[in-house]
């Protein structure tokens, strides 16, 4: 079940939206300095769903942050290939003072995209994201779920390209935890929003997430990170998996987090 080196390669024609290259990230200087992560190589295909797995404070959030280019890698490169890359956090974040059409049509505004084009935009977008009629409403009067449409609505306006400048470019969809803290059931039926609107949009997703089950029912691909300092220490190609196949692909990379989760405790 993992993917070889041919898959791989079969997979990554074309334009890539993120290529890491050894990249290694550290924080703090001497012998105090904390390596997060270490001679990483990774990349995400145009479209591709991949998810990217791991132990609590393996890295995740720090690999995201340097491809929104919220931080930079101490060593290596990274190539960002995509029409500005759009996040999605734990939390909603949502601005309080907006309506959710308003938060919605925030990015659109900072690109400097006229009124009429931005309203039509962001109520197609919540249309998509299943919350038509309900663009008036702040974010203190909707759901947790609610909110996290309303994030995800306010991505995709984020990462399509409206100036032209990003032309041909494939959009990227960077996601961090984004259902974690939802109860089950709507936890449940995001996923399978997500899935709809992934296939609806074409937009590559890169998810980070330390729910198997999450990871092998959302991803084309799944990615484990070592414990800190992560690197890639497997993947496993989990496209089109249901039923016992799902199943066992959720055991056997259970399996191999616990590895790398003792293989840590232990060092
Ligand atoms: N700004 C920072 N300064 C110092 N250390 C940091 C900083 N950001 C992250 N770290 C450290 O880098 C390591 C990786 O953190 P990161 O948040 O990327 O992990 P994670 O896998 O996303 O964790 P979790 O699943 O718990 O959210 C951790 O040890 C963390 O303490």
């Amino acid at each position: 079940m993992t993917a070889t080196i041919e898959d791989r390669q079969t997979m990554s024609t074309g334009v890539q939206p993120v290529r890491f290259h050894q990249v290694g990230k550290a924080f703090g200087q001497g012998p105090k300095a904390v390596v997060a992560l270490d001679q990483v190589d990774l990349e995400v295909a145009a479209g591709e769903f991949v998810c990217l797995l791991g132990a609590s404070g393996c890295g995740k959030t720090t690999l995201l942050n340097l491809v929104a280019g919220l931080d930079r890698p101490s060593s290596g490169r990274i190539e960002v290939n995509s029409s500005r890359p759009a996040v999605v956090f734990q939390e909603a974040a949502l601005m309080p003072w907006l309506t959710a059409a308003g938060n919605v049509e925030l990015p659109l505004r900072m690109a400097g995209v006229p009124k009429a084009q931005r309203r039509a935009k962001a109520a197609e977008l919540l249309e998509l994201v299943r919350l038509k009629g309900l663009g008036d409403k702040r974010p203190h009067e909707l759901s947790g779920g609610m909110r996290q449409r309303v994030a995800l609505a306010r991505a995709l306006a984020s990462t399509t390209d409206h100036t032209g400048t990003g032309a041909g470019k494939p959009s990227l969809l960077l996601m961090d935890e984004p259902f974690s803290a939802l109860d089950a059931i709507t936890r449940d039926v995001l996923q399978g929003e997500l899935l709809r609107i992934w296939r609806a949009t074409g937009t590559a997703i890169l998810f980070v997430t330390h729910d198997v089950r999450e990871a092998v029912r959302l991803g084309q691909r799944v990615v484990l990170l070592s414990s800190r300092p992560g690197r890639v220490v497997r993947e496993w190609d989990v496209d089109g998996l249901t039923g016992t196949p799902e199943a066992t692909a959720v055991d056997e990379i259970n399996g191999a987090l616990r590895e790398v989760i003792s293989r840590h405790a232990a060092a």
